[in-house]
Order: C-alpha cells, then sequence, then structure tokens
C-alpha cells in the first residue's frame, strides 16, 4: 500500500479532527470539512453555535496544509499533518485555533519579538476493570519522579518515548507525577506554532499508543476527584532580533532580574487572570482542578520559584529566562491555550497595568492574593464575556463560539458527577 495521509485540526473542544487522505494529497493540498463541526458537543449534539453557520446550510471549511509540514506517524503506512482552516471565501477562518495562534505570534512579532514556548502535560491512566468500567491503572509502586517498571507496570511510557524519538519530537523529558498512576510529558522550547503542532500531535500519540496497552490515558483536569489535577504549564518567553532572550536582564533570573517586559507580561496576564479561567480551564472537570492549594493557578498572583503561584518566575537567567503560567489544563485546546496566554501577556505590555506586588504567602495555609479565578465553569464563561479586550486579542468570532459551547457544556453537565461527569470527557480529551 502507497502512503496515505492523516489530515487533521485540533477543534473547539481540543479534539482532534481529520480525514484519511489518498497519496496523491501528500504535497501542498487541502481538504473540506463541514464547518458546522464548531457546533458539535462532546455528546454529539449540534448546536447552532456563533460561527458554526449550522443553519445557513452547514456549508464547508477547507482544512489547507504545506508539504513541508508533512511528517511520519506512528502509524505503519500514514503520513500526518496539521492544517489551517479557510472558509468558502478562501479566508483565514475566525474559529480556527490554530489560526489564533498565528495571529498571537504575528502580534508579538510586530514588537520585533519572537516568542518561544515549552509546554508541560500532565495526565492520568486509566484501564478497565472486569466489567468494563474505568479504574486507575494498576500502578501502586508509583511516586512523584517514578521512572522504570514499578511506576509503569505495562512500561507503555517506554514505548511512547521510542516513538517520539522516532518521530523527532524533542523531548525534555517523561517522568511520573505526584498522584500515580500520573504522568508527565515535557516538550523542549522551540518557536510557539511549532511547540504548540508537536505537543497537540505528541497528546495524541500518546493516547493512541497507550490505547495499545489497554490504557484511557486522560488529559482531562480531574479524571480522579480523590487525586490531584492535571494542568498544561506554559513556560515562555521572547526571543529578540539579534537572537537574545528578550526576558533576559543578565544571567540571573527571577523576581529581583526581572526587566520591564517580564513585569508587562506579569501584569497583563494578573489583569486577564478571570477572563483567561474561561478559555485555557475549559470544562465543567477544570474547577475541580482549580482550587487554592492544588498548585494549579488558581490565584491572581505571581511569585519567584514557587509552584503555588499562578505565574512563577524561573530562577534561571540568560537564555533561560522566562515566566510558567500554570493555570491552564490538560484538556484546553494548546493553540488557543497558548494565544489567549501570549495575548494576555501582550496587552499588559501595552497597556501599562500596573503589577501588584509578588505573593508572600505559602498558597496552602497564607496568600496575599485575595481573588481568584471563578469556582466554576458557569463562572469562568460569565468573566471570560466581561473581557473584551481579552476576547478581541484572541479572536471575538473564536471567543463568541467558544462562550456559546462552555455556557451548554454547563447545562450539560450541571446533572452529572463522579464516573458520569468522567465519562462525559474522557474518551475524547
Ligand atoms: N508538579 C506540579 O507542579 C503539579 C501541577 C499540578 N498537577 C497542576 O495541576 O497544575
Amino acid at each position: 500500500m502507497k502512503d496515505r495521509l492523516r489530515a487533521m485540526f485540533c477543534d473547539h473542544l481540543s479534539v482532534m479532527r481529520g480525514k484519511y487522505l489518498p497519496n496523491s494529497k501528500i504535497a501542498d493540498s487541502s481538504t473540506r470539512f463541514c464547518r458546522s463541526t464548531f457546533g458539535v458537543h462532546y455528546d454529539r449534539d449540534l448546536l447552532d453555535a456563533p460561527g458554526a453557520m449550522m443553519k445557513q446550510g452547514l456549508p464547508d471549511m477547507e482544512l489547507k496544509w504545506v508539504h513541508d509540514d508533512i511528517r511520519d506517524s506512528w502509524h505503519t503506512g500514514t503520513k500526518v499533518v496539521l492544517g489551517d482552516l479557510y472558509d468558502d471565501q478562501d479566508q483565514p477562518l475566525p474559529l480556527c485555533p490554530r489560526g489564533a495562534l498565528k495571529r498571537a505570534v504575528a502580534d508579538w512579532q510586530a514588537r520585533g519579538l519572537n516568542p518561544k514556548v515549552g509546554i508541560e502535560l500532565e495526565c492520568f491512566a486509566l484501564q478497565a476493570d472486569d466489567n468494563g468500567r474505568l479504574v486507575p491503572y494498576d500502578a501502586p509502586g508509583g511516586v512523584v519522579y517514578g521512572t522504570g517498571p514499578f511506576a509503569d507496570p505495562l512500561r507503555f511510557n517506554d514505548r511512547i518515548w521510542a516513538m517520539a524519538e522516532e518521530m523527532g519530537f524533542s523531548l525534555d523529558m517523561i517522568t511520573a507525577e505526584f498522584d500515580s498512576p500520573q504522568f508527565e510529558y515535557t516538550l523542549t522550547f522551540d518557536d510557539a506554532l511549532k511547540a504548540v503542532d508537536d505537543i497537540v500531535l505528541f497528546r495524541l500519540m500518546a493516547r493512541e499508543i497507550a490505547l495499545e496497552y489497554g490504557i484511557v490515558l486522560t488529559f482531562m483536569p480531574k479524571p480522579i476527584a480523590e487525586a490531584g489535577g492535571s494542568g498544561m504549564h506554559i513556560n515562555f518567553s521572547f526571543q529578540d532580533e539579534t537572537g537574545a532572550n528578550a526576558l533576559s536582564s543578565g544571567p540571573r533570573g527571577g523576581p529581583e532580574h526581572m526587566n520591564d517586559l517580564a513585569r508587562g507580561c506579569l501584569a497583563g496576564l494578573l489583569h486577564h487572570h478571570k477572563g483567561l479561567a474561561g478559555l485555557i480551564a475549559p470544562t465543567a472537570n477544570s474547577y475541580m482542578r482549580l482550587q487554592p492549594g492544588s498548585l494549579s493557578g488558581y490565584w491572581q498572583n505571581w511569585g519567584g520559584d514557587h509552584r503555588n503561584v499562578t505565574t512563577r518566575i524561573s530562577s534561571e537567567g540568560g537564555a533561560k529566562a522566562r515566566l510558567e503560567h500554570r493555570m491552564a489544563d490538560a484538556s484546553s485546546n494548546p493553540y488557543t491555550a497558548v494565544a489567549a496566554v501570549l495575548q494576555a501577556a501582550r496587552l499588559g505590555v501595552e497597556n501599562g497595568h500596573t503589577l501588584p506586588p509578588m505573593e508572600t504567602g505559602d498558597g496552602f495555609d497564607s496568600t496575599d492574593a485575595r481573588e481568584g479565578t471563578a469556582i466554576d465553569l458557569a463562572g469562568a464563561v460569565r468573566d471570560l464575556e466581561r473581557d473584551t479586550a481579552l476576547a478581541q486579542a484572541v479572536g471575538a468570532e473564536l471567543v463568541a463560539n467558544h462562550v456559546f459551547m462552555k455556557a451548554k457544556e454547563v447545562r450539560k453537565t450541571r446533572d452529572l458527577e463522579g464516573d458520569a461527569l468522567r465519562d462525559f470527557y474522557v474518551y475524547f480529551i
């Protein structure tokens, strides 16, 4: 069989959609999808969401890709590619999350700065019991920073590592996280679009490889009520026109060595804290993770090398100077989440918001911060609707679609608890 092409995009729900296409499409090429996919919910309900054009005949949109982006995949005989969505007038589709990230990158580049991004992704491994019910993967010897077979008896992560190498993903590390059977995957810093394309494909690959071992690897924020949550921490910095790290003020990092750019980014992230949650903690389940004292970005605060604040300033300086935003969870669309964080940071730089003092509390027993995110998806969606500057920067149409779909999600999940709530999401994210 000649190689075929699997062409995909990551949608408004962070679900991968695509088609298998013949060998002739392994070129600069395109394929068409129904635009009303942007009105489809996790439970397959088709809704008249803004921009989805469900009541206007469910027309086409077009996914376009370039040959150079086509790569080998983890399935033999199948190449894989991510593309950009266009409308029927051949204009970039405003709902396209990858397009939103491209706009965010272009907005920074217009300031002479190229965003560099490093993403940390957490997830839980589940497996079916004798009755077919999902239960935590049996790894009782798993510990935080666990490696080897006690953390992962089936060794499915070894297969993920080997395949990632073969596919050319630049892995920074794989380890077991705090709440066994939880794992963390980190890819190295790269240009924002490349970093996010890679994490999107890596996440899909990891889920599909794990499934071969009978593991449902889920990136939903809190699949096990008694365990911790799964975040998607977004580390970022900027390369200036000389190739230097623009967040660096010298060889040392940390709060004492921040420059105006770092301060501006922080101020923007704080100013848009509540609005961001609706976009980057995007499910009903996200608010079981996003709680005080959970190392997860609930509080409107920032600090130095402190895991219990929302934006952490690395103590590494020079080329490694960076900010780490810890609010997004692993279920969010990585394009939308990185676009939102970069845009909030940019608004801070451009609008001169004031930066409140650094958090001095430990985040467990004491916190200076008095404001947090909303406590549930309904509140976060309202906060997002109110933050028109953030919506405008990320893309008004994309945010309008998101707000509509998420308000519906509030209603759909209102009466779901425990396994029923988990199962609304678990096979998709
Ligand atoms: N290692 C950590 O920093 C834990 C992060 C935490 N699991 C989160 O939800 O973000």
